[in-house]
């Protein structure tokens, strides 16, 4: 039991003259949520799909509860759960009844109509899939991908178009599943989501990874003190006034950044320095508050501003 949910080593997809994926290493936890990020077409798709033996590396190890999704297939397909990103229901079957056939493929499911309870599907329960809306279908795929009790679950971008109502019950249930000691490996565009909810960020561009850590970790540190106020401020005086090892800068036109080496970040005392050097100065320093890094300042260092084709 003590293999990891998922291991990834080396890992190669091409398509034609595309290498999706680069030479991809990785490492899932059990019983913890780890995000795979990254802009589109950075590769995590095919990633996933590797893992979940829909399609075949061309390079590179994968192992799945210690198994090669591949040869493995069989005994891996009851311990695992999987929802695509779109499609893998018929679209004429009704949501009950995909979920009652899914539950009688697996030994101990969690009762359908539980299930559908809980992601809100009841009242759609006879209704064909193709005329669930997209967040109703997104639900069932995900309540799909729950019931036979995986001790791994693979969701891509499992709240893509849902509503606040739906993706928080979408959260509780990943919680749930984590508490359960459930590994979780999803993909997400939401950088907040992914800072809630992950135990374990993976960042993915051009098909190799440029961060891998606790989620906790990537976003230490780089605290800043922001505010704004009238632009053209001097902020070689401002930075004077501060202890060593700050700097000030103005970023856009009234927008200022007070940073600071201490690894702890802004202290009560430089936030009473800036204050009481602006009132010195008659600035009033609207907004003012202490930033912290957030996945999102991490994610966008790391790959940049430029939109992915
Ligand atoms: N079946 C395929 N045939 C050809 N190229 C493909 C195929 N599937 C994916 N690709 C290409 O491989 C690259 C990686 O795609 P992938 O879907 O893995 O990325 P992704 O990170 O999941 O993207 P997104 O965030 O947009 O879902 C892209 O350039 C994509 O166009």
């Amino acid at each position: 039991m003590d293999t990891p949910a998922v291991e990834v080593t080396d890992l190669v997809k091409r398509y034609g003259d595309v290498t999706a994926v680069a030479g991809l290493s990785f490492t899932a936890a059990r019983g913890a949520v780890t995000a795979l990020l990254g802009p589109n077409g950075a590769g995590k798709t095919s990633t996933i799909e590797i893992c979940e033996g829909f399609r075949r590396a061309d390079a590179g190890r994968v192992r799945v509860l210690g198994l090669d999704p591949v040869r493995d297939s069989r005994a891996l397909k009851p311990r695992v759960g999987v929802m695509p990103q779109s499609g893998g229901v018929p679209t004429g079957v009704r949501a009950g009844e995909w979920l009652r056939l899914m539950a009688a493929l697996h030994a101990r499911p969690v009762p359908p109509e539980a299930l559908l309870e809980r992601l809100g599907l009841s009242a759609v329960e006879r209704t064909p899939f193709r005329r669930l809306s997209g967040g109703q279908q997104q639900r069932l795929s995900l309540a799909a991908a729950v019931i036979g009790r995986p001790e791994l679950v693979f969701l891509d971008e499992p709240t893509a178009g849902l509503d606040p109502q739906a993706r928080m019950a979408t959260w509780e249930l990943i919680g749930d599943l984590r508490a359960a000691g459930v590994g979780v490996v999803l993909t997400t565009h939401y950088m907040e989501e992914a800072e809630r909810l992950s135990d374990h960020v993976v960042i993915i561009d051009h098909g190799r990874v440029v961060a891998d850590g606790p989620t906790s970790d990537l976003t230490r540190g780089g605290q800043e003190l922001r505010f704004r106020t009238r632009t053209g401020l001097d902020v070689s005086a401002l930075a004077a006034a501060l202890p060593a090892g700050c700097a000030v800068a103005e970023h856009g036109a009234g927008h200022y950044t007070v940073t600071c080496a201490d690894p702890a970040g802004p202290s009560p005392g430089l936030v009473a320095t800036v204050t009481t050097w602006c009132a010195a100065h008659d600035v009033i320093p609207e907004d003012l508050r202490v930033h912290r890094r957030t996945l999102e300042d991490v994610f966008l260092e790391l790959t940049g501003r430029d939109l992915r084709n």
